[in-house]
């Protein structure tokens, strides 16, 4: 319902306190729950984010890292966020974290929605920490305009899980957490990089179509206030 922005003048400066904040969120939950989970998000903005992240010294084996959403590809293709997240944060201390791919070797996308929930239950009731991105459509995780299962993605009475999304603009079948597994993270943040994405940002904000921009849930709908993460 609220957010607050914190501008950066690189993305360099950016990725390290981002990196720094939420190691302080993980570090938190580990020493008081002894775990801590955490979802990120693909693409190709978080890459200095993940390696800044990858340095800290914290708890890792009592950390859980799961994606905010994944292509139905496997971790070998060079389009799988897995991959991208073991070649930059599952690397250097963060090396002994715990990491709960979303891509699963199934017959199909909703048979690997299904086993990803049944994986993933027990570190998203609530996330510790979610790092979502955008795209210059307005979406956010795999919730794309257009999508065929974008109503039920973001309805907060569904339960938590994952689910598959096929979209014009999305490439492969996508997995994704539904909005309900998401907004209420104890740390919830956008991370956005470039010109275009603070204007896709500010038309979301002008704004209350959902299916227009599904990133106006977050914005709008979020139960934790998001904290927006911008550099040029
Ligand atoms: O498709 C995706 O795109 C968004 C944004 O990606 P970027 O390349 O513009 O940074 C990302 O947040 C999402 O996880 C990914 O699957």
């Amino acid at each position: 319902m609220s957010e607050t922005i914190h501008a950066f003048d690189s993305a360099s400066d950016l990725a390290n306190t981002l990196a720094a904040d939420v190691a302080q969120r993980l570090d938190a939950a580990t020493k008081e729950r002894g775990t801590a989970s955490i979802a990120v998000s693909g693409g190709s903005t978080p890459k200095l984010f993940f390696q800044a992240l990858s340095q800290h010294d914290l708890d890792w084996p009592n950390i859980s890292v799961t994606l905010v959403d994944e292509r139905f590809v496997p971790p070998e293709s060079d389009r799988s966020n897995h991959r991208l997240v073991a070649e930059n944060l599952l690397q250097n201390k963060a090396k002994a974290a715990y990491f709960v791919p979303l891509f699963q070797p199934a017959a199909s996308p909703e048979d690997a929605a299904t086993l990803a929930t049944v994986k993933t239950e027990a570190i998203c009731d609530p996330f510790d920490v979610v790092i979502l991105g955008m795209g210059t459509d307005g979406h956010t995780a795999s919730f794309f305009p257009g999508g065929d299962n974008l109503y039920e993605a973001l309805d907060l009475d569904e339960p938590r899980g994952v689910l598959t999304m096929a979209a014009e603009n999305a490439g492969e079948e996508r997995l994704t957490f539904n909005f309900s597994s998401l907004h209420d993270a104890g740390f919830l943040v956008l991370h956005i990089e470039g010109a275009a994405k603070k204007a896709t940002l500010e038309k979301a904000q002008s704004g209350e179509d959902e299916e227009e921009m599904p990133v106006r849930a977050v914005l709008n709908r979020a139960e934790t206030p998001v904290d927006i993460y911008w550099a040029p």
